[in-house]
């Protein structure tokens, strides 16, 4: 198992789910980041769908103690390069592209490519990527397609990611192939519009009952 493979484990295991958190107003990052480590999830994934991504990112890594900060929404090497600039200690794309899983051999950071067939998965594979997103989990088949992918690509570990919540986490954290899940559903933008930061805490405490004992 290579290095980055193994950091990739570290961190979907303390999950077992990886907030995906839109930021809109760079000033919301760290009070958000805070109040998700209060609740006990340190793993964050920021998009890069808003400006203020980048920055956010930055912010965490620099001020909050015991956020492991990673970048979501990464579509090509440039924005990758800047992410791992920025302090992301992970990297999280919607999909594969050839050019991205080319680049991903060589960051300093690992990356969980986003993955929907098992074509895609294949090319991943290929280049020693061995975790991967599957990316719109609920929509391209749910648990029913990780349970079919599990027995021909079966050394593959997943994050599944889309239109899961707390109540569907359970289902695909029974999977053997899954190590972690991915949501927005700790960070809803109405919350953090309001800055409910509490709020935000208690989303990220009931994820307690997913780990295991
Ligand atoms: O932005 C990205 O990089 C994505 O790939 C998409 C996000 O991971 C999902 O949109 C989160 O899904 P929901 O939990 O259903 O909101």
């Amino acid at each position: 198992m290579t290095d980055k493979t193994a950091r990739l484990d570290a961190l979907m295991r303390r999950g077992p789910v990886i907030p995906v958190v839109t930021i809109e107003r760079v000033e919301d990052a760290v009070p958000l980041a805070r109040a998700l480590v209060a609740g006990g999830v340190a793993v964050i994934e920021v998009t890069l769908r808003t400006p203020a991504g980048l920055e956010a990112i930055r912010r965490i890594a620099g001020e909050v103690e015991g956020a492991v900060p990673g970048a979501g929404t990464v579509l090509d090497e440039r924005q990758a390069e800047a992410s791992v600039a920025a302090g992301a200690q992970f990297l999280v794309s919607p999909g594969s592209t050839v050019a991205l899983l080319d680049a991903a051999v060589g960051l300093p950071v690992p990356m969980l490519p986003g993955i929907a067939t098992a074509s895609e998965a294949m090319a991943a594979m290929e280049r020693g990527l061995r975790r991967l997103k599957f990316f719109p989990a609920e929509a391209a088949g749910g648990i029913a397609m990780l349970k079919s992918l599990h027995g021909p690509l079966g050394e593959l570990v997943f994050c599944p990611t889309g239109g899961i919540d707390l109540a569907k986490a359970p289902g695909y954290l029974a999977l053997p192939n899954v190590a972690c899940v991915g949501g927005s559903w700790l960070t809803p933008a109405k919350a953090v519009a309001e800055g409910a930061w509490d709020g935000i805490t208690e989303l990220a405490r009931g994820t307690a009952a997913l780990r295991p004992a």
